[in-house]
């Protein structure tokens, strides 16, 4: 591997922090009493394990991972397992408080969680990525569960990852468990169209945007930050409904091409290149970060947090930002992009796409029966359509950004939801 890993941005801007301040201005515009924010704000469960695993050279390198639940609120917790040597307790409470907003913002029956391992995935080998799944699974044993908490992809991991997690799990309960994680491979009770599903959610969420403000798909650009599961069928959907797509990139770099990028050819280029789109010549490369400066009409970051600041949000260029990662704007940035009139579509609903498939899938496990693509692909897109629009109404009714009117949106159906179940104690 011949790239060198990006170096942190330096004053690195805290995740929480960002979440913590839209709840802030969400609860605030809502009214809500001081109790309400301090329960939607502690977390429900913060577990912390140390995971002992064998390398291939046979030396025990010692792991540690995450899991929050931030709220069972409305359901079980749900949310991904993140593989990434940025992984840090600050960042899971975040993710795991985003995804209880956005399974709300969806309407879909679950709470908020998240897990992470801090670890290289792009340094181990199958092997030690297997046997750390399954030491993180059996750490986890009392936490995950079909009715408790249910996992899923997430930066680092895929259907392979969730194989071995369902496997260690079915093995330790004695039973075979499908319901326990969503993302699997289809033979383990996966569902169609969820390695899409969060791409196809962006494009939905782009198209359903690019109506507002009077763009045709036809005629826009867009810039996709990150080529991994999101930004990669991200950008090929988009591409399919007429958006040409003249940048893209990911760890290992970026990639211009105006005329527009052949995104297949990208993404087969990178299938066979060890995951990655270094020396892909269907574009010019350029700096890494330029990527976000492009003058295209929309951009879509979807590789990870905080890549938008207030240090460098005053270059953008694009009308339409449409979030596919989580957290890829720090609040530092929200004033820069509001004053520069640029419409964001947040992440809790532009990359909900995901999540709601996978709720599709647990609901096919908990059934024994599969449903057809076509089935899957109508109702995600009417469950997107339906919250972009939920969200937009709720922008107008309160005279807020779409960002804070998702979060207004979500908070107010998690705390009218508590004071039915009357969990005051
Ligand atoms: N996989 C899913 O279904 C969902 C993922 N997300 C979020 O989307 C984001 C991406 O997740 P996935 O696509 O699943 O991960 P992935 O691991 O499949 O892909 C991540 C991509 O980002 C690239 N990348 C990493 N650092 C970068 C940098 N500094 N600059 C440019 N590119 C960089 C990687 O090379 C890779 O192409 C994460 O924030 C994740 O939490 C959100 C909802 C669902
Ligand atoms: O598919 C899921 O259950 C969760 C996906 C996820 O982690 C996310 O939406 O950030």
């Amino acid at each position: 591997m011949s790239y060198k890993e990006p170096a942190p941005i330096p004053d690195v801007e805290n995740p929480l922090d960002s979440m913590m301040s839209r709840f802030n201005a969400a609860i605030k515009i809502l009214g809500l009493p001081d109790e309400m924010y301090d329960i939607l704000k502690v977390p429900a469960r913060q577990v912390i394990v140390g995971l002992p695993v064998t390398m291939d050279d046979g030396r025990i390198k010692v792991f540690e991972g995450y899991r929050v639940i931030h709220s069972t609120i409305l359901g079980p917790g749900k949310g991904g397992v993140r593989l990434d040597p940025g992984v840090t307790l600050d960042e899971v409470r975040a993710l795991a408080a985003w995804m209880t907003w956005k399974c709300a913002v969806v309407d879909i029956p679950y709470g908020g969680a998240k897990g992470g391992i801090a670890c290289n995935p792009r340094e181990m080998s199958a092997g030690e990525i297997e046997r750390l799944m399954r030491a993180y699974t059996l750490g986890m044993l009392d936490i995950f569960g079909p009715d408790k908490d249910i996992p899923a992809p997430d930066m680092g991991t895929g259907p392979r990852e969730m194989a071995w997690l369902m496997d260690e799990y079915s093995k330790a309960k004695g039973m075979t468990t499908h319901a326990v994680v969503t993302g699997k491979p289809l033979v383990l009770g996966g569902s169609l169209g969820r390695t899409e599903a969060t791409g196809r959610g962006v494009t939905v969420s782009a198209i359903s945007a690019m109506e507002k403000l009077k763009l045709n798909p036809y005629r826009a650009t867009a810039a996709v930050q990150g080529f991994g599961n999101v930004g990669s069928n991200a950008a090929l959907l988009l591409k399919e409904r007429g958006v040409s797509i003249v940048g893209i990139s990911d760890v290992s770099g970026a990639y211009y091409n105006d005329k527009g990028i052949d995104i297949e050819k990208a993404i087969e280029y990178r299938n066979q290149n060890n995951g990655i789109l270094e020396g892909f010549d269907g574009a010019e490369p350029i700096p890494a970060e330029d990527l976000l400066f492009l003058p295209v009409d929309l951009l879509v970051p979807a590789a990870k947090e905080d890549v938008i600041t207030k240090h460098n949000a005053s270059k953008i260029q694009a009308k339409l930002i449409v979030e596919g990662a989580n957290g890829p704007t720090s609040a530092t940035a929200d004033d820069i992009i509001n004053d520069k009139g640029i419409m964001v579509v947040p992440d809790i609903l532009a990359n909900a796409g995901g999540v709601t498939v996978s709720y599709f899938e647990w609901v096919q496990n908990r059934m024994g029966y599969k449903w057809p693509l076509d089935r899957i692909n109508r109702r995600s897109d009417r469950v997107m359509k339906d919250a972009f629009n939920n969200v937009y109404a709720t922008s107008e009714k309160y005279n807020v950004n779409l960002r804070l009117a998702a979060y207004i949106l979500a908070i107010d159906k998690v705390s009218s939801s508590y004071k039915f179940r009357g969990g005051y104690g």
